[in-house]
């Protein structure tokens, strides 16, 4: 079996006196592609956002890589949220300033990746994404759909070991959702990235080799390989299951 990449132990996190999410384990391993399912308001992005580092469990533990992640300083986390990390946030979050293709360059400027190479890359994924035309324009000037497969081009674009991503398909059509989840597919595949997708879908969810249900901030369920499509048809005939 792969290795375990990210691990979230007993995760239980509070908004004020709202109880969100209790108790909740979760354990992705290289190349794995895991769904995190539930209906609106169960905590799946709350799950995302504690798993990322962005915020800190009120109780719990955070395992990127072996180390212990969520008690590391804001400075530490965000270091190694740039190099493990990719994220693709719900309402997405690309810089407005800059262009689709300067978006997607950013993380491996940040990195310190050469400018003509950071561009090349960057124009390679906006490419598989079907979304290349648009690397010139503005935020302000393509769709929504557009900007959101730029924002999964960002996430990609450094091939960091671990994606999340909030809903990465909402608002796009099946066809262009299928780019993006086909180049999650890919990435676990091919570098053994390890994805864990938020979703309310379960054509999306069909893609991962495996899903976590969520239910009022507790798990209530969970699928192994074997109880998705079949692997002949499906997106995990070229995944696989996890080793
Ligand atoms: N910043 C916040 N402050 C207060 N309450 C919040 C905040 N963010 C989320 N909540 C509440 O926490 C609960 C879980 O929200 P979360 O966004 O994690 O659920 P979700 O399963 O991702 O929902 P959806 O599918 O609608 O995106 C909801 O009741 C939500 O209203």
């Amino acid at each position: 079996m792969s290795e375990i990449v990210l691990e979230g132990r007993r995760l239980t996190h509070s908004y004020g006196n709202t109880p969100v999410l209790g108790d909740v384990d979760v354990a992705v391993r290289a190349g794995e592609v895991v769904a995190v399912m539930g209906p609106s308001g169960s905590g799946k992005s709350t799950l995302l956002h504690l798993l990322a580092g962005l915020l800190k469990p009120d109780a719990g533990e955070v395992w990127l890589a072996g180390q212990r992640f969520d008690s590391l300083s804001e400075r530490r986390r965000s270091d190694r949220r740039l190099r493990e990390l990719g994220f693709v946030f719900q309402f997405g979050d690309l810089v407005p300033e800059l262009t689709v293709g300067e978006n997607v360059e950013l993380p491996l400027r940040l990195l310190g990746t050469r400018p003509a190479r950071a561009r090349a890359r960057a124009h390679e994924m906006l490419d598989r994404l079907g979304v290349v035309e648009h690397a010139g324009k503005r935020l302000s000037e393509v769709s929504g759909g557009q900007a959101q497969r730029a924002a999964v081009a960002r996430a990609l674009v450094h091939t960091p070991p671990v994606i999340l991503a909030d809903e990465p398909t909402g608002s796009l059509d099946t066809t262009t959702g299928e780019l993006v989840l086909e180049a999650f597919v890919q990435a676990a595949k091919d570098q053994g990235t390890a994805v864990v997708l938020v979703t309310h879908e379960l054509r999306v969810a069909s893609w991962a080799a495996r899903d976590v249900l969520l239910r009022d901030g507790r798990i209530v369920g969970a699928t192994g390989a074997t109880s998705g499509p079949p692997a002949t048809s499906g997106p995990l005939a070229a995944a696989g299951a996890p080793a």
